[in-house]
C-alpha cells in the first residue's frame, strides 16, 4: 500500500490546457509526442469553460467538448479534465496554483503550441506561471522562429532546456522551458470549426 502510494505521487503528468472546440489530431499528436519525449505517466486535456481571452459564447457548452475530447484521444494516458470549472477557475496561474498545492508531490509540465508562446505575455501573471512548473512548447505550422524571439521566449531565454534533454524537463525547477520542433500538425480547431460547422451536434448524438 506504502509502495503504490508513493508511486503515485511520484507521477509525471502533462497538462494541456485548452478550449478543444473541437478536440483534433493536433492535440492529440503533441499529447503522445509529449508523453514519449517527456517521459510522462499521463497527459491531461484540461478543458477551460472559457479561456480569459477568448468569447465563450462562441464555444459549444463544456460537456460538449468534454464528450468530443473523450473520443478524440481515445488513448488510456491522455485523461479529459473539467478540473477548472469545478473549482470556478479560469486563469491558467490560478489553475496551476491550484493543482501544485493540491499534487505537492506531482511532477506537472505545462504544454502549449507555439501560438501560445507568441502571446503568452499577455497571459495574467505569466512569469508566475513559468516560474510554478516546466512548460513544454510545441511547434505549429507557421510559428517556428517567432515563438523564441517573442517576449517571453526572449524573457525566458536563459531558462531554455534543449529538446535532447527533454526527459529531464519534468524534473527541472521552474523556470524551465523546452521547444519542440518535431512534426508538425497542421490541424486547427478554426479550420474543422468552418469545415464541420455542426461537430457539436454530432458529438451529443454520439
Ligand atoms: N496542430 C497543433 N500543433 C501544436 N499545438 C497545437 C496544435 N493545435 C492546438 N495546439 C495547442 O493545443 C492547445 C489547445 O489548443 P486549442 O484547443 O485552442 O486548439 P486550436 O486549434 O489552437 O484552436 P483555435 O483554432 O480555435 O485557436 C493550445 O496550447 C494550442 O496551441
Ligand atoms: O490565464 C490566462 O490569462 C490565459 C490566457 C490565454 C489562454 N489561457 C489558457 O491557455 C490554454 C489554451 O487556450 P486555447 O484557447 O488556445 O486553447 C487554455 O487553458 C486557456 O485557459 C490562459
Amino acid at each position: 500500500m506504502q509502495k503504490s502510494h508513493t508511486l503515485l505521487n511520484n507521477l509525471r503528468i502533462g497538462v494541456l490546457g485548452g478550449s478543444f472546440n473541437p478536440p483534433h489530431a493536433g492535440h492529440r499528436q503533441i499529447s503522445l509526442q509529449g508523453m514519449r519525449l517527456m517521459r510522462l505517466d499521463f497527459v491531461i486535456w484540461l478543458v477551460t469553460p472559457g479561456n480569459p481571452q477568448k468569447n465563450s459564447r462562441d464555444y459549444a457548452d463544456l460537456t460538449t467538448r468534454m464528450a468530443a475530447a473523450q473520443a478524440c484521444a481515445a488513448h488510456p494516458r491522455i485523461l479529459i479534465s473539467d478540473f477548472e470549472s469545478r473549482n470556478g477557475l479560469t486563469y491558467t496561474a490560478e489553475t496551476l496554483d491550484m493543482l501544485t498545492s493540491k499534487y505537492a508531490s506531482t511532477r506537472f509540465v505545462w504544454m502549449m503550441g507555439a501560438d501560445n508562446l507568441n502571446s503568452f505575455h499577455t497571459w495574467r501573471d505569466w512569469q508566475r506561471i513559468a516560474a510554478t512548473m516546466p512548460i513544454a512548447v510545441f511547434n505549429r505550422p507557421g510559428n517556428r522562429i517567432a515563438p523564441l524571439t517573442s517576449p517571453a521566449g526572449h524573457a525566458l531565454a536563459r531558462f531554455r532546456v534543449p529538446v535532447a534533454r527533454a526527459a529531464t524537463l519534468p524534473d527541472c525547477e521552474a523556470p524551465a522551458w523546452t521547444y519542440f520542433p518535431g512534426t508538425l500538425n497542421r490541424e486547427s480547431s478554426t479550420r474543422l470549426r468552418q469545415t464541420q460547422p455542426d461537430w457539436a451536434q454530432t458529438a451529443e448524438k454520439a
